[in-house]
């Protein structure tokens, strides 16, 4: 539930800045920036010249328009000597041209600072950014199969990118904004209370009521766009499960039912989207428009005042590029603080990322198994996938060098979970096992799956040629190498058939590739690193009789002086294994060969009875 939550609160994330409004909180904001900010430590400097530009820029966007204001009133004390005496009126280096060449420069100043500024916050944010993708990178892969097994791959991925992205947007224009706009606030406002009290009240009046009005808005805008979050990941889930499922849906017919559901959520998400951004369109008019009338009143008074003559044009326009500097960073800052917190709450689900509990680690001085004879052994193993629901509970046997060892059990039984601990994916919670006799908690896992070769029924093939996909586990094998595993696993014949034999690119052209294919190519791929110690989980039901006799062939081939663990599906093909476990709950019910088990007239002669009483 609190994974789909999040799920659902990352998956609508706009982008504040695209126009969105994200609802995510961060819980420990202070903390937060703490840790970026220790997470930034080779970035200090840079933060400093940030800092250092940011008090200039403002100071210059400060001082600019009081300096206009004794131009101003110079240069109409000049046009009005000049009327008084019939000249023309001519601006000089000495009356009036230094003083605009000074104004130009503060001007020309504040523009450089801003630009300074901006282009040192954006090379921190990618720096930042690539420091934590970096670190993400490697935590992954420091993280126990448990943490992905339990965690949303679409959660997961959508650090590497929404969380990013979003940290990336705030830095480079949140933060400065903040920091400006805060600065620039009341250092105008200072300013404007040197000018004329009663019109900086005037303003500060209006400035309140504009805010009143943001905050009203802002809790329905909230709403709303939670709203349409949700709405949003309804769709998405629904596209997804009837992508995923397009062979389910178009075998039961049901393609008009899962249309239907999707046009319904897409309906729902158009109303929500229709109310929430129109609420996000008429924020800022409406404030503007209280803005705007503020600055009417100011007008009237400051005319009134400037006929009567107790306020000069000069003070006259610099107040009110003071009022536009103040306005328009304030009509913003719902946005810009919306646009931190949702920043920060993305920092937060990245350093919980970071912070989950790694593997355990590998023994300070491990003991090495190179190339094993291929004795594997479980004594007492125990294990839960939760410490409050043990699932095995005394699992012992043991297989000697070369030697086939069948997995059989239900569905549920817990096959995979014992090559889960063989590969030490998982720990075990009590008891040992034994590789050649050594333990493979005292081993470093890299040592210890370097022993071992996986066939799988999932293939996983990468973008790349097929030669590199059969080399992917001995990258520096040579083309003779590839091509003899590639026989080996009958799988050269097919590679040849296409139009660029090794050098095919996987990926774009990978779908011309059948499952059992793919399954030859992975088999291929076990071959070439040729480990002491194969587990192999054979292929069900996805593949033509052809191709399954073919990949039996293959495997057999692999299996050869190897200890092998294969699960199988079909007891047909484990008559000649060495040992059978039988498992059920987790649990092994049944071991020894073939015939020792047919004898015993347990549960294995009776699930082998029920499978060939009709053949
Ligand atoms: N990552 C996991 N977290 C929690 N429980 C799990 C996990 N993986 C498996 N289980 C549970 O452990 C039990 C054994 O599962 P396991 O996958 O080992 O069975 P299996 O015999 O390989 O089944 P199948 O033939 O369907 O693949 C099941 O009850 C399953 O629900």
């Amino acid at each position: 539930m609190e994974e789909q939550k999040k799920t659902q609160g990352e998956a609508g994330g706009d982008s504040l800045f695209d126009g969105g409004f994200d609802t995510a909180v961060p819980e420990r904001p202070w903390a937060t920036l703490k840790r970026l900010w220790h997470t930034a430590q080779d970035q200090h400097l840079r933060l400093l010249v940030v800092v250092l530009s940011v008090v200039c820029y403002t100071a210059l966007a400060i001082a600019a328009p009081y300096y206009s204001a004794g131009i101003v009133d110079l240069l109409w004390e000049n046009i009005q000597r000049a009327q008084g005496l019939g000249e023309a009126f001519v601006v000089t280096w000495r009356q009036g041209g230094r003083e605009i060449f000074v104004l130009l420069l503060l001007y020309l100043g504040s523009w450089g600072f801003y630009t300074l500024q901006s282009y040192l916050m954006v090379g921190f944010a990618e720096q930042l950014n690539l420091r934590l993708r970096r670190e993400m990178s490697e935590k992954l892969h420091r993280l126990p199969l448990s943490y992905l097994d339990s965690h949303q791959t679409g959660a997961t991925l959508s650090h590497f990118t929404n969380d990013m992205d979003k940290m990336s947007e705030a830095m480079q224009y949140g933060i400065l904004r903040l920091v400006t706009s805060v600065v620039l606030i009341v250092g105008s406002v200072v300013m404007m209370f040197r000018f004329n009290v009663v019109m900086t009240l005037l303003f500060l009046v209006f400035t309140l009521l504009s805010m009143v009005v943001t905050k009203l808005f802002s809790g329905v805008t909230l709403r709303r766009a939670s709203r349409r979050q949700q709405a949003l990941s309804q769709v998405t889930g629904l596209v997804e499960e009837a992508y995923s499922g397009r062979v389910v849906i178009k075998a039961f017919c049901r393609e008009q039912a899962s249309a239907g559901e999707i046009h319904r959520a897409t309906e729902e998400l158009a109303q929500a989207t229709e109310k929430a951004d129109f609420m996000m369109n008429a924020i800022n008019p409406t404030v503007r428009l209280v803005n705007r009338l503020g600055q009417m009143g100011i007008a009237v008074f400051a005319g009134w005042q400037l006929l009567s003559g107790q306020l000069t044009v000069g003070v006259f326009q610099a107040f009110f590029q003071y009022v536009n500097q103040s306005a328009e960073p304030l009509t913003e800052a719902s946005y810009v603080i919306n646009s931190m917190q949702s920043a920060l709450a993305s920092a937060e689900r990245v350093y919980r990322l970071l912070d989950a509990p790694e593997e355990r680690p590998n023994p300070a001085l491990p003991q090495r198994v190179d190339r094993a004879r291929g004795q594997v052994e479980f004594r007492h193993v125990s294990f839960g996938y939760t410490p409050d629901r043990p699932l095995m509970k005394d699992i012992s046997f043991a297989a000697r060098p070369g030697q086939k060892v069948a997995i059989v059990g239900a569905t549920g039984a817990g096959k995979t979970t014992l090559i889960n601990l063989l590969m030490r994916f998982y720990e075990v919670d009590g008891g040992q096992i034994l590789l050649d006799g050594v333990d493979t908690a005292a081993m470093t896992r890299e040592n210890l799956r370097d022993n071992f070769g996986m066939v799988l029924q999932d293939t996983w093939l990468f973008d790349g040629t097929i030669a590199e996909n059969i080399a992917y586990g001995k990258p520096e094998a040579t083309r003779e190498e590839i091509i003899a595993a590639a026989r080996t696993a009958r799988v050269d014949f097919f590679v040849r058939t296409m139009p660029k034999g090794y050098d095919t690119v996987l990926g774009g052209e990978a779908e011309n590739l059948s499952v059992g294919q793919r399954q030859l190519l992975t088999i291929a791929r076990v071959v070439l690193r040729d480990p002491p110690v194969l587990i192999l989980d054979e292929a069900t039901s996805s593949v033509d009789t052809r191709t399954e006799i073919e990949i039996g062939k293959a495997m057999q081939a692999l299996m050869r002086g190897r200890t092998s663990f294969v699960i199988a599906h079909r007891l047909s093909t484990i008559v000649d294994a060495d040992l059978i476990l039988v498992m059920d709950q987790g649990n092994i019910m049944e071991q020894g060969t073939h015939r020792a088990l047919l004898a015993a007239g347990g549960a294995y002669a009776a699930l082998y009875n029920s499978q060939f009483a009709g053949s």
